[in-house]
């Protein structure tokens, strides 16, 4: 027990309200007083915490310490209930670890199936939609900490009934609904509401609305009209005055560009016209003069966040990497915080989709064992001395399965066997199928969405290929490597972040971001780096890459931090710094979203 005198040290910084002291510290300088921390309380905002502490001998006062901040993510995807690719793995993993750390969290996105594990509110709104007034409802669970909000509008439920890893932003890859402005504008409306009317009680931390001072993480072009709603609807009548906005790029490739005209649709004022006009250089969908929803995103919110720091240098660095919006972004200026990843779902040692579990002390006896499981699932010859080489991505340009193809005919004829898991642009998928009929021997490509291959690939194979001609940040790599499975990658973004030549992987230098092309260099430099970590394979090097991969912490718990550093620094009233906390219950069974 500390002494008598640093035990009420902080007290100095206390006020009081209806005779309880309130005092401002974080539960680290408790600890160092040597209160003992009492159960947690709702106090408006933040995580409150009785302590009852001993002065002088005595268990006498009850202090009550607050910390933290009303978080509300937004986004068109969040996992596990919807995801087509790392957009959902960042709303399902990192509302959780801030939620850990104290600070009270909601994430909100569309229902796009009757999820069995959330709630009708019975809280309807209307809202205008273009010219329509639309009723939205809230469906809400709670899990892992995190206020699960759903909206419930027929424009989602209606379009994909389930089907989120295909069907989300359009009936096929590559094809957008016609009326996905209306759908995302009526989402970034019903999540400005969320925070105020909804009466959600779900811990015994918390209770009552969120209320008006809250901070808003915007997501990619989908929810970029949240700052400009949150001025010209609440600002401008006196709410929400200290509410902010942070919008965060997890691709810029997607900007949500339309014709000049729909500005009409968004139902905003004027003065907000110049903020998403654009001159559009390419020519999808209409020519010359657009409005461009991700511009207008970055320039209304308050502060710009992307998913890894080389991937915030590169988005500045000039027309080709910031496609168009790097000097807008030079002007706001955009901070990178590298992704974590959810280390409940890719853990060797408790992974429900594999026979073997394993750790760093028998990754080596038991990874040949899940390979020959690998081999036997996608029909190649069992052999787990053959090296094995795997892919797993969207097939868009940005993941360059199309230089993959290009490259597999030349480094094919070594002791290797590759298989590539992806779906999305259909002549893609084409290019996955003509592999396996011209290597039948030697490489598999599945064109499906297909979470449990995805685990046996990671467990099963030694190699990760991740050749992408821009990467902001990639979960794959990060997936991977707590399997040992060690990331061959392309050096862009995150990549070049979480990667280290020599000794978590091998880089394969950037790349050609143009799309339309495959270009011959990147196919060398593929062909160059696999011959060179086929060539390592089985030496004590790889072994000692193996270990260096699995001994790294790639959790969201570090990234939480900094998280919770960039969204402090915005300055909402009653915001503070939460606490070293850890996840309720990550693993309990209540906590398992079941859609
Ligand atoms: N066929 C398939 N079957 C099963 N699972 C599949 C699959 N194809 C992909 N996945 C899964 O989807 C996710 C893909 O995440 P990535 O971050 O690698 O890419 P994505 O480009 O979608 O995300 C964007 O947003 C994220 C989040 O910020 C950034 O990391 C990234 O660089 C950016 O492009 C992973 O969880 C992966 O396992
Ligand atoms: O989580 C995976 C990615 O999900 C989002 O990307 C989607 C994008 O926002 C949508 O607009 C759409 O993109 C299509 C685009 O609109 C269309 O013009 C054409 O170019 O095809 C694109 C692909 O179909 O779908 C994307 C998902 O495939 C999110 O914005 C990304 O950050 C995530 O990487």
């Amino acid at each position: 027990m500390a002494t008598a005198a640093s035990t009420w040290n902080f007290m100095t910084r206390s006020s009081s309200a209806n005779g309880v002291a309130i005092i401002s510290v974080n539960r680290r300088e408790v600890k160092a007083s040597g209160l003992s921390i009492g159960k947690r309380q709702h106090q408006g905002v933040g995580v409150v915490y009785n302590a009852i502490g001993a002065r002088n001998g005595k268990n006498s006062r009850k202090l009550v310490i607050m910390c933290g901040m009303n978080l509300v993510f937004v986004g068109a995807e969040v996992g596990p209930w919807s995801k087509t690719g790392g957009l959902g793995d960042v709303l399902g993993g990192l509302p959780p670890a801030m939620a850990a750390n104290g600070h009270r969290v909601m994430t909100v996105s569309p229902r796009y199936d009757q999820y069995k594990d959330a709630w009708d509110t019975e809280v309807e709104l209307e809202l205008k939609a273009g010219d329509n007034t639309e009723k939205v409802r809230f469906f809400h669970c709670y899990k892992r900490g995190v206020d699960r909000v759903f909206v419930d509008h027929p424009m989602f439920l209606e379009k994909v009934w389930g089907k989120t890893t295909s069907k989300i932003y359009g009936p096929i890859a590559g094809i957008d609904y016609q009326d996905n402005q209306l759908r995302f504008s009526l989402l970034c409306q019903a999540a400005l509401e969320a925070p105020r009317v909804l009466n959600l009680n779900s811990s015994e931390y918390f209770s009552g609305p969120y209320g008006e001072d809250v901070v808003f993480i915007a997501n990619d072009w989908h929810t970029a009209l949240i700052p400009c709603y949150l001025k010209s609807m609440y600002q401008s009548r006196g709410m929400y005055i200290s509410a902010k906005v942070a919008y965060c790029i997890h691709n810029i490739a997607y900007q949500g560009r339309f014709a000049f005209s729909d500005f009409a649709l968004l139902n905003l004022p004027e003065e907000f016209k110049s903020s998403f006009d654009f001159i559009d250089g390419y020519d999808k969908p209409v020519k010359g003069r657009k409005i461009n929803w991700m511009k207008a995103g970055i320039l209304e919110s308050h502060k710009v966040l992307t998913v890894s720091p080389y991937y915030a240098q590169e988005l500045v660095s000039g027309p080709d990497k910031g496609v168009e919006l790097d000097n807008i972004l030079r002007k706001t200026c955009v901070h990178g915080i590298v992704n974590g990843m959810d280390v409940q779902e890719w853990n060797p040692m408790t992974d429900k989709y594999t026979s073997v579990k394993f750790d760093a002390t028998t990754v080596m006896s038991a990874k040949p064992l899940i390979k020959e499981a690998l081999q036997a699932e996608v029909g190649l010859p069992v052999d787990k001395k053959i090296p094995v080489i795997g892919f797993i991505g969207r097939l868009e340009e940005q993941k360059g399965s199309d230089i993959l193809a290009a490259a597999i005919p030349e480094f094919i004829g070594s002791n290797v066997q590759i298989i590539v898991l992806g779906t999305g642009k259909k002549a893609m998928e084409k290019q996955l199928d003509d592999l396996e009929t011209e290597y039948p021997l030697k490489a598999r490509g599945v064109a499906k969405f297909n979470v449990k291959l995805a685990h046996m690939i990671i467990a099963g194979a030694d190699f990760i290929i991740v050749p992408s001609r821009f990467e902001p940040c990639g979960l794959i790599q990060l997936q991977a490597m707590p399997y040992g499975c060690v990331p061959i990658v392309a050096s862009t973004g995150g990549l070049v972040d979480t990667v280290k030549e020599g000794y978590t992987g091998f880089q394969m230098g950037a790349f050609n971001v143009e799309c339309e092309t495959v270009d011959p260099a990147d196919v060398s430099a593929i062909v160059k780096t696999v011959t060179r970590a086929l060539a390592v394979y089985g030496t004590p090097a790889f072994s000692e890459m193996i270990q260096n991969c699995m001994a790294q912490e790639l959790s969201w718990k570090k990234p939480a931090k900094k998280w919770e550093e960039a969204l402090l620094s915005l300055g909402v009233e009653g915001s503070q710094a939460g606490i070293d906390g850890e996840e309720i219950a990550p693993l309990a069974k209540e906590n398992v979203a079941t859609p």
